[in-house]
């Protein structure tokens, strides 16, 4: 595991686009596994920008996200399909065949969850894969108590989950109770991760991270165990995180 410690938001943001930009580029049939909340938003962005820039050539990505809401159809404002057509998939001009979600308003989720699975084996599994991290260390919509060996599958929601993401829509109630989610299985599949965490909010969760033990109460554990994980994270995240533990694996040598 390596953390890169930065500065605030901006530098995470641009680090981490800067590590896709270089993915991309000497890998460019690359399957990259997405997330969506406030937390990679900057990093699309400065992503975008960079690509523009430099004409990087992305018709041959493939792009896996992590999760959906029960119910919401893709062209619903509150979809994580809409958040990514906006955050990514329209201002990049990716062609609808080379993204996937899970389909939330799916008549047999059940059925959904395991074509999706197959589908991420059929183009050969996810080569690098964006992670937030939820204050309760979910990963994904993979909540606290989520078995190590799960794959795509259809959670409940906590009601603190509900309420952290409440923000994005009208009120709290129209937050939907459930979701589908890769398993943690699936994630850790990934050839490689990059996790990013930005602000006081997070600072609980990177310390449960980096100091407490590998448990399925504290999902985000399982990813000590992963032999390719950087960590992007900014000071306030890091703020309750011993110094020693946060310097003894920092380290610019990622992906
Ligand atoms: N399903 C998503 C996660 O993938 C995300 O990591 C988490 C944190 O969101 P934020 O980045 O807004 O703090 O929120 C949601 O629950």
């Amino acid at each position: 595991m390596e953390i890169v410690r930065v500065t605030n938001y901006e530098e995470m943001s641009e680090y981490a686009a800067e590590l896709l930009f270089r993915k991309v580029q000497t890998q460019p049939n690359v399957v990259l596994g997405l997330a969506t909340g406030g937390t990679p938003e900057g990093t699309y962005e400065a992503f975008i920008e960079k690509a523009k820039r430099n004409d990087l050539d992305l018709s041959q990505i493939t792009t896996f996200n992590l999760d959906e809401y029960e119910g919401l159809a893709s062209d619903h404002p509150n979809s994580y399909h809409a958040y990514m057509k906006e955050h990514l998939f329209h201002p990049l001009d990716l062609k609808s065949e080379q993204t996937h979600l899970p389909k939330g308003n799916a008549a047999d989720l059940e059925a959904e969850a395991k074509s999706y699975e197959q589908l991420i084996e059929d183009y050969g599994g996810i080569d690098l894969q964006l992670l937030g991290i939820g204050e309760n260390g979910h990963i994904g919509f993979n909540e606290p108590g989520t078995p190590h060996h799960s794959r795509t599958h259809i959670v409940e929601l906590k009601e603190s989950t509900r309420e952290a993401n409440a923000r994005y829509f009208e009120n709290k109630s129209e937050v939907p109770k459930r979701a589908i989610t890769m398993g943690i299985a699936s994630i850790m599949d990934s050839r490689c991760i990059l996790l990013l965490a930005s602000g006081e909010r997070k600072k609980q969760a990177m310390k449960n991270l980096l100091e407490g033990d590998i448990n399925e109460t504290f999902p985000a554990s399982i990813l000590r165990s992963h032999p390719y994980v950087t960590i992007i994270a900014d000071e306030e995240a890091l703020s309750a995180v011993s110094e020693r533990e946060w310097k003894k694996h920092d380290s610019l040598n990622v992906l």
